[in-house]
């Protein structure tokens, strides 16, 4: 008998383009929510994007309560719960990067509320995913979390933020093939469940911006358009997949010890294209694929090496022999790299010096 089911969960309405922070009080009223909101931001979203979005609620007669937090943390989520509860919030505004995002839609998630996603940078590809991604102690929880009921992506606001937020996003979406290389492989080692929707969906995403990446340049807001669309579809492969899977693989799990390990060193982004660039080099050998990402990467100006992150040679060893323990999460890294193997890969990759 056949007993198989899946929730696909997937945002409402995707909003991106030229100004369309101005249509945030619309978006809500198309999804019929009623009530006080609670934006949940840090402190340079609030100032580009969060005080004038409240300005305009105002205006439509809603009073919008607002928490900012400073990192992406179990704590920040429970602060937003306690201050959803305090100021009787109806729904989530997560308006920022990755941090301000991530704890609104878990926050969101633990009120059975809806949330509502404004990216402020175009620098990860959690803006639609249904899931977080926080850090605990040795190890970083990859959570199901509620999906954004509808997204707002102004195209002006992405283009004037920083332009290594935007490489960052780059880097986060070519990472993708070495995160559905590792899926692949896991599913044949040790059958996890698999989608090759998902798994397809991921990787085109990557060839696009890839095949694209001459139009990303900075101070063209074009860059931004392609980049969103590309982070928005990496979400919604993670979304079909019902896990952070299709996007994430032993390249992040390398990131996510550098965060451990050199904690605000280097964007999200940046860390796990360079790790990117090593995983390939695992999954292939001395063949090209490898220096295929890292001339992507730096196409779109993102660091390919332990220099440009701004991580010292040993913390880059340190992360590699280290960093299969994140997560019960089976890639290229099986149980663990010894120092020598990491020296190896390290250096032939031109990460290390
Ligand atoms: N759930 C998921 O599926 C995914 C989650 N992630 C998570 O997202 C996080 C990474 O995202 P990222 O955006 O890099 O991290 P942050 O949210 O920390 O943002 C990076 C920096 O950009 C700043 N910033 C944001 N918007 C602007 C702007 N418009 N102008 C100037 N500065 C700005 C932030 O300021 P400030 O310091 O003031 O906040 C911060 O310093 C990680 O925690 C990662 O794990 C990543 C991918 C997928
Ligand atoms: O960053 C992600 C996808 O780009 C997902 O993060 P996790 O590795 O925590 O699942
Ligand atoms: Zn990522």
């Amino acid at each position: 008998m056949f007993e198989k089911s899946t929730w696909i969960r997937l945002p409402r309405n995707v909003v991106v383009g030229h100004g369309v922070i101005d249509d945030a009080v619309d978006v809500v009223d198309d999804l019929h929510l009623q009530g006080r909101p609670l934006f949940v931001t840090s402190p340079t979203p609030r100032e580009v994007a969060a005080d004038p979005i409240a300005d305009d609620f105002v205006a439509a007669g809603i009073e919008p309560a607002i928490v900012t937090i400073e990192k992406a943390t179990f704590d920040a989520v429970e602060r937003v719960i306690e201050a959803a509860e305090a100021e009787d919030a109806a729904y989530l505004v997560g308006i920022g990067g990755g941090k301000a995002i991530d704890i609104a839609k878990m926050a969101s998630d633990h009120l059975s509320m809806g949330f509502l996603s404004v990216p402020t940078a175009a620098s990860h590809d959690g803006i639609v995913s249904n899931r977080g991604s926080v850090p605990d102690g040795d190890t970083r929880h990859s959570v199901a979390a509620e999906p954004p009921l509808a997204v707002v992506a102004d195209t002006e606001i992405l283009a004037e933020a920083p332009w290594e937020l935007t490489t960052a996003g780059c880097a986060d979406i070519i990472s993708n093939y070495t995160a559905v290389m590792d899926w692949r492989l896991a599913k044949r080692l040790k059958d996890v469940e698999y989608s090759e929707y998902a798994a397809a969906l991921s990787e085109m995403t990557a060839e696009i911006l890839v095949d694209n990446a001459d139009l990303v340049r900075p101070g063209l807001e074009e860059s931004s358009w392609i980049v969103t669309k590309a982070l928005v579809s990496s979400g919604v492969a993670m979304s079909i997949a019902g896990s952070s899977r299709p996007a994430s693989g032993a390249e992040h799990l390398f990131s996510h010890q550098l965060d451990r390990l050199a904690p605000g060193a280097a964007l999200h982004g940046h860390q796990v294209g360079v790790g990117s660039i090593m995983t390939a080099y695992l999954h292939g050998g001395d063949r090209g694929f490898w220096r295929n990402i890292r001339d992507a990467l730096s196409s779109i100006d993102a660091p390919t090496t332990a220099a440009e992150l701004g991580i010292d040679d040993e913390t880059v060893i340190e992360a590699l022999t280290t960093c299969h323990e994140i997560r019960d999460r089976y890639t290229i890294l099986g149980d663990g790299m010894n120092e020598r193997a990491a020296r190896e890969v390290a250096t032939k990759t031109g990460v290390i010096g």
